[in-house]
Formats: C-alpha cells, sequence, structure tokens
C-alpha cells in the first residue's frame, strides 16, 4: 500500500493538488505585481533623478540612496566638498534622509536657475514642500501668498512711521531682560534677542497691548520652533497620513494658543469693530483689508499673522545673535568705530530711522557677519514643476529638487578676497570724494549671498528685518558693553542641509553710561 493512500482519497489528492496549483498561481501573481511595482517605482526613479554627478550612492537602487542619505547626515560638509570636486558643470546630486537634492555650485547657474518662471521651477513649491507649509501654516498659506504683497506694499513703506515705537519697544525689553548691570554679567543672548524680536516685530504685527503678552510672543517664538520640528517629522510620512498627524503636532497646540490670544481681536475688525474707534494701522489690518474672501475668517488671519511671525522671529534672531557673537568675540577691533557712528548720527540723542540709515559699518558689519555664519547646504529651493534645461544641456528633470549651498558659494574666493576671513567693514569702501560708501548692502541678495534668498523670491521682509537688527545694534552698542567670555565660542550644528545657531551660548554684558 502506497505511504498516504491512507490519508488521502483519490478525490481528496485531486483537490490539494488544485489548490496547490491555486496558492502558487497566486503567490507568483503576488509575486509578479510586487517586481512590476518595484520596477515601476525604479522607472519613475529613474526619469526623475537628473544625469548628474551623484556623491555618496551606492549602485544599488533603493538601499544605495539610503546609504547616501546615512553619509550626509553624519558629514555634510565633507559630501559637499567631494560632489564639488567629482562634478565638472557645478551641478551634483546627494540623498538626505527625507529626499535627493541636485545641489548647484556654480554660481552663473544659480543665477539661471533662480531666473526661471515658477510655472518651471517653483519656489513656492519648495518651500511648502521644505516647511510643509500646507500643514505647518495653513492651506491659505501655502497656496495663497497675498501676504507677500502686504509685507511689501505696507510693511515695508511703514517702516519709518514705527521705527520710533519699535526703538521704545526694544529698549524696554533689553532693560527688562538685561537689567543695568554693574559689573560683567552673563547673559542667554539668543533668547533675550528671540523676545526682543517677538515684541519689537508684534508691534507693527498685532499692536499694542499684545505685542508685550507674554504668553502671545512665548507662543509666537515657540509656533517657529514647532513648524521646524513638525515638518522634519511630517516630511517623513506620506501625503495622505499627515492631515492626521498634523493634529497631535506642536503646531496645532500653538495655532489653538494663537487663536485664543488674537481670535477675539480679529474678529472684532473683521466686523468693523476697533477698538477706540479708530481703525488700526498695522499687520492684522493690512492682512484683514488685503485678504480674498475665502481667506477673510478670524482663524485665516490669526493663521496668516502667525505664519509671518515664523517667517520674522528666528530668522532674525539668529542672523543679530550670530553677529553679536562675532563682535563679542573681538570687540576692540570693531566696538569703537561702530559706537562713534551711532553717536554722530543719533536725532536729538536718540536713536532713529535715518541714524542707522547712516550706520554703513554697522550694515557692513551685519552682511559680513550673515555671510560668515548663515553657512547652510541648501538655500533657495526650487521645485521642477516641468523639466528645465541649463545653458550647458544639463536636464533636470520634473520633480527634482534644486538648491545652493550658502557655505560654498558665500566663500567664494572669485566673489571674496580672502573669503575665509571676517572683515567686518569688507563692504565699505572709499567713494569718488574719499568718503566712505557701502559697496553692498546688507538687504542687496546675490548668488554669493543668501542671507535673503535671491531671484523672483526676495525676502519680502528683509527691508523690515535690517532696520530691526540695526535699530537693536544701535540700542545695545549705546547702553552696554559686550564681550565673550575667555575661552567661549559659538558652537556649530548641522542638522542635514541645515546650520543651526548656538542657542545657549551666554554672552557678558554690562551697562555704560549713554553719554560715555
Ligand atoms: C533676518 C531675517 C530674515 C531672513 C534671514 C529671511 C530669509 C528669507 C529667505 C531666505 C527667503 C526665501 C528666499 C528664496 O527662496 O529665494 C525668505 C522669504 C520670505 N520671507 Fe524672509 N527672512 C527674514 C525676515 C523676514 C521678515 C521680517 C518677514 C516678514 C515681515 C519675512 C517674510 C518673508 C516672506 C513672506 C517670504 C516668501 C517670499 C516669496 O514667496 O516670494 N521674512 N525670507
Amino acid at each position: 500500500m502506497a505511504p498516504n493512500s491512507t490519508i488521502l482519497s483519490p478525490v481528496g489528492g485531486e483537490e490539494t493538488v488544485q489548490e496547490q496549483a491555486r496558492s502558487s498561481l497566486i503567490l507568483n501573481a503576488i509575486g509578479f505585481l510586487c517586481l512590476l511595482s518595484l520596477v515601476s517605482r525604479w522607472w519613475h526613479y529613474y526619469r526623475r533623478t537628473p544625469k548628474v554627478t551623484s556623491v555618496g550612492f551606492l549602485p544599488i537602487p533603493y538601499i544605495g540612496s539610503w546609504v547616501a542619505a546615512i553619509r550626509f547626515m553624519r558629514r555634510p560638509v565633507d559630501v559637499v566638498r567631494e560632489g564639488m570636486a567629482k562634478s565638472r558643470n557645478g551641478v551634483f546630486r546627494i540623498a538626505s534622509l527625507s529626499d535627493e537634492l541636485i545641489l548647484v555650485t556654480d554660481k552663473e547657474k544659480v543665477a539661471e536657475y533662480l531666473r526661471a518662471p515658477d510655472s518651471i521651477l517653483s519656489m513656492q513649491d519648495g518651500a511648502n514642500d521644505q516647511q510643509q507649509i500646507p500643514y505647518t501654516l495653513g492651506y491659505g498659506v501655502a497656496y495663497r501668498t497675498y501676504h507677500n504683497s502686504v509685507v511689501k506694499k505696507q510693511v515695508t513703506p511703514n517702516i519709518p512711521n514705527f521705527s520710533d515705537a519699535m526703538v521704545d519697544e526694544m529698549a524696554a525689553s533689553f532693560t527688562e531682560q538685561i537689567g543695568k548691570p554693574k559689573d560683567w554679567t552673563p547673559v542667554a543672548l539668543y533668547d533675550v534677542t528671540a523676545m526682543t524680536v517677538a515684541r519689537v516685530s508684534n508691534r507693527v504685527f498685532v499692536g499694542e497691548p499684545y505685542c508685550t503678552n507674554v504668553e502671545h510672543l512665548r507662543n509666537a517664538t515657540d509656533y517657529a520652533q514647532a513648524v521646524v520640528i513638525s515638518a522634519e517629522i511630517l516630511r517623513l510620512f506620506p501625503e495622505w497620513a499627515k492631515g492626521v498627524l498634523v493634529k497631535v503636532l506642536p503646531v496645532t497646540t500653538c495655532m489653538r494658543r494663537a487663536m485664543k490670544i488674537l481670535g477675539d481681536e480679529v474678529t472684532a475688525r473683521l466686523e468693523g469693530k476697533y477698538a477706540g474707534g479708530k481703525k488700526p494701522e498695522d499687520l492684522i489690518q493690512w492682512l484683514i483689508d488685503a485678504a480674498p474672501p475665502v481667506e477673510s475668517t478670524p482663524y485665516q488671519i490669526v493663521e496668516r499673522v502667525m505664519a509671518l511671525n515664523v517667517a520674522s522671529i528666528h530668522t532674525t534672531t539668529m542672523t543679530f545673535t550670530a553677529a553679536l557673537y562675532t563682535l563679542g568675540a573681538d570687540p576692540e577691533k570693531y566696538v569703537d568705530t561702530l559706537r562713534e557712528e551711532v553717536h554722530r548720527n543719533l536725532e536729538n540723542g536718540k536713536v532713529t530711522h535715518k541714524t542707522i540709515q547712516n550706520c554703513i559699518h554697522m550694515d557692513s558689519f551685519i552682511r559680513e557677519s550673515a555671510r560668515m555664519n548663515v553657512s547652510g547646504l541648501g538655500a533657495m529651493q526650487r521645485n521642477a514643476k516641468q523639466a528645465f534645461k541649463f545653458s550647458d544641456g544639463t536636464v533636470i528633470p520634473v520633480g527634482a529638487k534644486l538648491m545652493a549651498p550658502t557655505l560654498i558659494l558665500s566663500r567664494d574666493p572669485a566673489s571674496y578676497e580672502n573669503p575665509q576671513e571676517f572683515q567686518g567693514f569688507r563692504f565699505v569702501k572709499k567713494g569718488d570724494d574719499g568718503v566712505p560708501v557701502l559697496e553692498k548692502q546688507a538687504v542687496t541678495t546675490g548668488t554669493d549671498y543668501h542671507l535673503y534668498g535671491h531671484g523672483r523670491h526676495p525676502c519680502p521682509g528683509r527691508f523690515f528685518a535690517t532696520e530691526e537688527m540695526k535699530l537693536m545694534f544701535a540700542t545695545l552698542l549705546l547702553n552696554y558693553d559686550m564681550k565673550l567670555a575667555p575661552g567661549t565660542a559659538p558652537k556649530e550644528l548641522r542638522i542635514g542641509t541645515m546650520a543651526l545657531p548656538d542657542t545657549n551660548l551666554k554672552v557678558l554684558f554690562k551697562a555704560r553710561s549713554v553719554d560715555a
């Protein structure tokens, strides 16, 4: 007797064979579909990948990209330098944990890609992608960007009208936070600056009494950090999951708080009710007056006020703190000239808009500090909506992301003499009549100076931010001496393409007599 004849009847055996054949067919079909999906994903990936030098990749689909991303996370600057050395045309591909990026280190090519219209290389898509704006700051902020023209047409022209109030707010903020120390006293400069920038900006954004409401100011500074953290998390998830996930991220808590603080004020203003009966002059009102009907709800106006807080606070704080760290490292070299310039230009003993217009050494110092200290590896992201061809024939396919590494371009020897050296007054030159003039202002953008971007979308808030920094600089120079404690220096932290400032370094401050 056959060994299995007692177990299987002839009919049962046939069924089993059929079942086995069916399962193997299903397994083969699943295997085939998986393979098809892999091939189609690879084909999609291949089509989206520019045929340019790549750095750190292994020639194995997917795994190769992960290896490159890990290398980049561990040694970002080395990877970029390797890319520059390998690439013949100043365009190369790297991978970060969330994306593959095309870095452009040739200045002519940076200018070329920044000239491309948004229908081909989109700035907004780049920003939406980098900061996950539709989720972190809101759909309207991402796709109905009327705030850009409000900043250009209302915030910038109104700067001179607000500068006196800005000086009052910053003087009060510094006095409250730093006091009038008679001896050298350590000050957490980043925090002090962030709260001051928040207060001064919000004097213009939301007016009194909100600009001194500590809960609002803390929320506004937290919001900016929450956006960065939330965006990093969201970028790791597929699009369909983001709308749900964002509800448990810190941005949602910040926005809820913002509604609690500003919601009633905005609601009243939308109904035409103004405290004191007079229509206020501030960002809330300029936004309400300019908002398209679909954006005219209290939530959306508050959302946009907070978005502009995000655009302003940490950017200005980082730039300004870096300048003061640099000054504190070598005060003897620069403070006398900077302070004398402020004194010479005071109006009736006060720092004014006109004072700082004439402070060209200070302007140069801020620009040079930004050149040296703003050292990220990926500025001015543009996402390809259509294929883009550089003049040398290099093709950037749809879906690719272009960026410019600031660290490299802002220290290009072709643009700057002794580019690695900090020269605070680098941009002050002798004019024809021997009088010093500014060769380039802190607000002037370029392919070799990325603080405020460049091309079609330079930062519209750069005049406001620079005014604020110069007013703060003048106020501090008049009221305090400052220096770094011996043996201390700001630490540099890099996460992917970002260079983060040292937010913990304490700087020594000592009060001085204003007339000194
Ligand atoms: C030192 C402070 C600031 C820095 C370093 C900074 C930097 C930048 C950069 C790099 C860009 C992107 C440019 C590009 O991709 O080409 C940008 C865009 C922008 N910034 Fe600023 N910014 C600052 C302050 C401000 C302030 C105070 C405001 C508002 C009052 C503001 C509002 C904006 C807006 C609305 C955009 C988007 C522009 C567009 O879509 O065309 N920024 N900023």
